[in-house]
């Protein structure tokens, strides 16, 4: 196996990253670019004894991270985010090579807001506040104190976006990681250790291991010195995974699908509601806060349809690295073959493909829209994770909410009205994580982030990012150094 493969002129070492050192694997498995399925190379290939190095590792560099001072610790996340920005094209160019997604996003999107997670962090440990307040002349201290090693699962749609997510609060609470990237976007995970010890982590503060979930995972989520795990991916998976941290009680936070309604109103700006309703697209559809979706009222769907389906089969499908390119291929073969699968079965049942319903060359899949679909079938119910959205008409705001929380999931939902009390109304009888009105993907790293129902466990984000990673403590001193009083 080679120590070190070239990805786009960028050196990426293949090894896991653990306790400050390279460290090899016996196997390997291959890392192979969506973009035309060349092999990218040889990845270590992880199991139990790698999972238990690096457990070991983080539980051994926690006492000393737990005791860096919080102006520290958020001094080295800021060398982080430096080194994310100075490397910003490299980060760009082996992340598309590697899961496709478009090289432009990246660049001008994806890592800037990469760099930023770190900041972001970095800056909200510095105004946690300690909660004091008084009860009976006693005072009460709150404080937030690091958690320990936390295991980090990570996607291979949004791969080092998703992935510091979770590091940068985890890092800024004290705690130490072991960072899991999934096996079909390995390569930024390891290019992270390269910049985190550049910007002076101490070693075995972060840890990354290679290989696949189902020969590695349990180890790392089954593990008694872990304290927590954060996951984002599927709802299969994610009972695997609590179903091997209930072993030990440790606490998950569970970041899983969605199959969330777009809520298209006969009041709203239609140009508008055509553009959101084709944003859906993006990264090919395999974005969990995807609108797959869309819920049109019946006076407008007609027009609603064909503005849409001019729009969508004006979209530019091909190579991610080029400017012009809209939309470039999904993962792998398996999950073409799935969302394929998905149409197939659809179209058997009676839909109606609008645009697209079909594979391309490679691993492209035709963006779709699919109409004549039933309520209760598996394409308006299972999250296809590819650029496929369905179209459902309604006559009332009782039908739009009635069909738009009619699934297993709740992560997210967007409305498109002209009317401010309509979309208040509508957004209270929503089930979801977020609720865009006449917008979407508008993200803040303040703002709670997770889903409802089977769409995760718990939420992200500013605040809520550290009463996931942090134990919290409340410490009741007595007046004048004690006191008895209980009652
Ligand atoms: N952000 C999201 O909501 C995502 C949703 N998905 C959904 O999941 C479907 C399948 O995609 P997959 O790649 O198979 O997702 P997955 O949920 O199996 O993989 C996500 C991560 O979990 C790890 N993993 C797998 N089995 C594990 C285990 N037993 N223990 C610990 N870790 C384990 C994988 O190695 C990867 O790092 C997609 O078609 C899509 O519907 C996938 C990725 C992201
Ligand atoms: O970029 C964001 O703010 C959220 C992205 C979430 C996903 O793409 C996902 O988990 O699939």
């Amino acid at each position: 196996m080679l120590e070190k493969i070239t990805v786009a002129g960028v050196s990426v070492d293949t090894r896991h990253w653990i306790g400050g050192k390279r460290v090899a694997s016996g196997a390997t498995f291959t890392d192979s670019s969506p973009i035309d399925g060349s092999a990218i190379g040889e990845i270590a290939r992880g199991g139990p004894a790698e999972a238990e190095a690096a457990v070991a590792a983080a539980r051994a560099a926690f006492p000393a991270w737990a005791a860096t001072p919080r102006a520290e610790r958020a001094r080295i996340l800021h060398a982080i985010a430096d080194g994310v920005e100075k490397r910003i094209e490299e980060l760009a160019v082996v992340e598309t090579t590697d899961n496709g997604a478009l090289l432009r996003s990246h660049r001008r999107g994806v890592m800037p807001r990469v760099a930023h997670n770190f900041r972001f962090f970095a800056d909200w440990l510095l105004t946690l506040g300690h909660e004091d307040f008084e009860t009976r002349g006693h005072t009460n201290h709150v404080s937030w104190d690091p958690a320990g090693p936390c295991v980090l699962i990570t996607p291979w749609n949004a791969p080092l976006m998703l992935a510091t997510w979770k590091v940068a609060p985890a890092l800024a609470a004290g705690d130490t990681v072991v960072l899991k990237p999934a096996e079909w976007s390995p390569l930024t995970a390891s290019l992270l250790a390269d910049i985190a010890a550049e910007a002076g982590l101490p070693a075995g503060v972060l840890n990354v291991v290679q290989g696949y979930g189902s020969e590695i995972g349990d180890t790392l989520t089954s593990h008694p010195d872990v304290r927590r795990i954060s996951f984002t991916g599927s709802v299969p998976t994610a009972k695997r995974i609590a179903a091997s941290a209930a072993a030990n009680l440790t606490p998950l936070s569970l970041e899983l699908g969605g199959k969330s309604p777009l809520l298209v109103f006969a009041d709203a700006d239609l140009d508008l509601a055509v553009d959101l309703a084709v944003e859906q697209y993006d990264n090919a559809g395999q974005v969990c806060l995807a609108a797959t979706r869309i819920l049109v009222e019946e006076s407008v769907a007609e027009e609603f349809t064909r503005r849409f389906a001019d729009k969508a089969r004006a979209l530019t499908q091909g190579d991610p690295r080029d400017e012009a390119t809209d939309i470039g291929p999904n993962i792998h073969p398996r999950q073409l073959e799935k969302i394929d699968g998905f149409v197939r079965r659809a179209v058997e049942a009676g839909a109606r493909a609008v645009v697209g319903g079909e594979r391309g060359d490679g691993q492209f899949y035709a963006p779709t829209l699919l109409t004549d679909v039933a309520q209760d079938s598996e394409i308006v119910q299972e999250e296809v994770f590819g650029p496929v959205l369905t179209l459902q008409t309604f006559a009332d705001e009782d039908e739009a909410v009635r069909l738009a929380n009619d699934t297993r999931f709740g992560l997210a939902a967007t409305l498109a009205t002209g009317d401010p009390e309509r979309a208040e109304r509508v957004t209270a009888r929503l089930v979801a994580g977020t609720v865009w009105v006449n917008c979407f993907f508008v993200r803040d790293l303040q703002a709670p982030f997770g889903g409802s129902r089977q769409s995760g466990v718990g939420r992200e984000g500013g605040t809520w990012s550290f009463d996931f990673y942090c134990d919290l403590k409340n410490t009741v001193t007595a007046p004048n150094g004690w006191s008895h009083s209980h009652g």
